[in-house]
């Protein structure tokens, strides 16, 4: 569970305010400079706030997105030292998951691809056991193959302990078949916090002829001379010259990400019950 409620950092987050449910797996997105690496820093209490609260509940793991390890430290060095540094630390899980990736245990650090560093970050937060875990772009520098291979393991994590888990990501596709909660930040501020099929489900995009004035919720559209598409948030309009068609999560974050005054927030503001 994370709890955000007014929160403020100088010009980096305006007033942000958002609720992810225990368990859930929230994709974090917005582009360069949101206030993403910010927001979860905050999150993680490495950085005070000038104002609002964070809330998270039980132990909190951090993934830092250049994923600070000791390049001269050996793998088997490094997960030594996790073990020293926490109370909850599951050596079998560490043993399991530097196998399973195939990383040896007295290879060093700075010697590994960046798929195997990023496996031996995750372990290094996942051996904690973690009750919330909070990754920044885990994904970034990546290859498909180990982005893929990231997101799996990670899943697999998931399903075994019912963790929570907050991942950032510029890349939506990375994230749409892993993810059940979404966060858009835009300029500092929290545009989008819900369930993805609860967003997807009040989203449509509507196409329809130009001279047409829609009279519905639109989030922003577009329009040539032909033709105008929005995407509308709630009922469907009745007309029939407006076609109606689902939209996938990243319709949903891009047309919010162009529409910085848009919000899809939960009512009342920040809480879900
Ligand atoms: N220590 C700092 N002091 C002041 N401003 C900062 C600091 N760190 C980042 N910023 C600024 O705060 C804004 C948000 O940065 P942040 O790194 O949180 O965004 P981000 O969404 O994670 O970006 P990216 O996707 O590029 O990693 C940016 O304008 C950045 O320049």
């Amino acid at each position: 569970m994370i709890e955000v409620t007014g929160l403020s950092v100088g010009d980096r987050l305006r007033d942000c305010s958002l609720h992810v449910p225990a368990g859930r797996v929230a994709a974090l997105v917005g582009p360069n400079g949101a206030g993403k690496t910010t927001l979860l820093h905050t999150v993680v209490g490495l950085l005070t706030p000038d104002r609002g609260t964070v809330r998270t509940a039980g132990e909190v793991a951090f993934v830092a997105q250049d994923k600070p390890l000791y390049d001269s430290f050996t793998v088997a060095e490094t997960l030594t030292l996790g073990r020293r540094l926490s109370t909850r630390w599951d050596p079998a899980l560490a043993t399991a998951r530097t196998a399973e990736f195939g990383i040896p245990l007295g290879r060093r650090i700075g010697s590994l691809s960046g798929g195997q560093r990023a496996q031996v970050a995750l372990t290094l937060a996942l051996a904690r056991r973690p009750d919330q875990l909070v990754l920044d772009e885990p994904l970034a520098n990546l290859d498909p193959l180990a982005r893929h291979e990231v997101m799996r393991s990670l899943m697999t994590a998931v399903a075994e302990t019912g963790m929570g888990v907050m991942i950032s990501s510029h890349v939506v596709s990375d994230l749409v078949d892993t993810c059940d909660w979404l966060v858009v930040l835009n300029g500092g501020r929290v545009q989008v916090s819900g369930d993805i099929e609860e967003l997807l489900a009040e989203h449509r995009m509507m196409t329809g002829p130009p001279e047409l004035t829609l009279n519905a919720a639109a989030v922003g559209g577009s329009r040539t001379e032909r033709e105008q598409s929005w995407l509308v948030r709630g009922a469907p309009v009745a007309d029939p010259r407006w076609r109606t068609r689902t939209v996938g999560l990243e319709d949903l974050v891009m047309a919010y990400l162009r529409s910085p005054e848009a919000a899809a927030l939960p009512r009342p503001a920040g809480v879900r019950s």
